[in-house]
């Protein structure tokens, strides 16, 4: 990571409950992007690995405790981001323990796939839409 500052390295989950909802969490005010939707995340810091990261995210967030066996690489997006390159890193999880809760104080929604269309969402997020609606249909998630 040091060989390369301007890269932004971002993990992000999409949370999958038994009706196929998916958790979407709305971005606080003060924060860039403020009040659009996304998936639970954030950046990877310095000596992390992106697992490790979403688990240490999805704890801080949301209150819940994820497996790194459970969790499955979906896709990434790789977009700029002001003076740095975006790369979200997208995975997919079905299993957790706990319930998600808002330890940050966002508002939280579970949403279908067509609701998760009208959502205001970061402009790297609309190709996940796709992705995740062909997974979810498949049966293979
Ligand atoms: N978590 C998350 N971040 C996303 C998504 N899409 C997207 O463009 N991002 C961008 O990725 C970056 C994540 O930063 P963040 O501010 O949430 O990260 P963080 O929790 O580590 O925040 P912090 O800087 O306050 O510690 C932001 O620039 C955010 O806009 C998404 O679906 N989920």
């Amino acid at each position: 990571m040091e060989k390369n500052p301007t890269m932004l390295f971002v993990v992000a989950a999409a949370l999958v409950n038994q009706v196929n909802e998916i958790l979407v969490q709305k971005r606080p005010e003060g924060k860039p992007m403020a009040g659009l939707w996304e998936f639970p995340g954030g950046k990877v810091e310095q000596n992390e690995n992106p697992e490790s990261a979403l688990v240490r995210e999805l704890h801080e967030e949301l209150g819940i405790t994820i497996h790194s066996e459970k969790m499955m690489p979906l896709t990434f997006a790789s977009e700029a981001l002001g003076e740095k390159n975006l790369l979200l890193l997208l995975y997919i999880c079905r299993e957790w323990d706990g319930e998600a809760q808002a330890m940050e104080g966002n508002s939280l929604r579970w949403v279908t796939i067509a609701e998760m269309r009208g959502l205001s969402m970061p402009p790297a997020d609309g190709p996940f839409i796709g992705h995740l609606a062909r997974m979810l249909n498949d049966g293979a998630a």
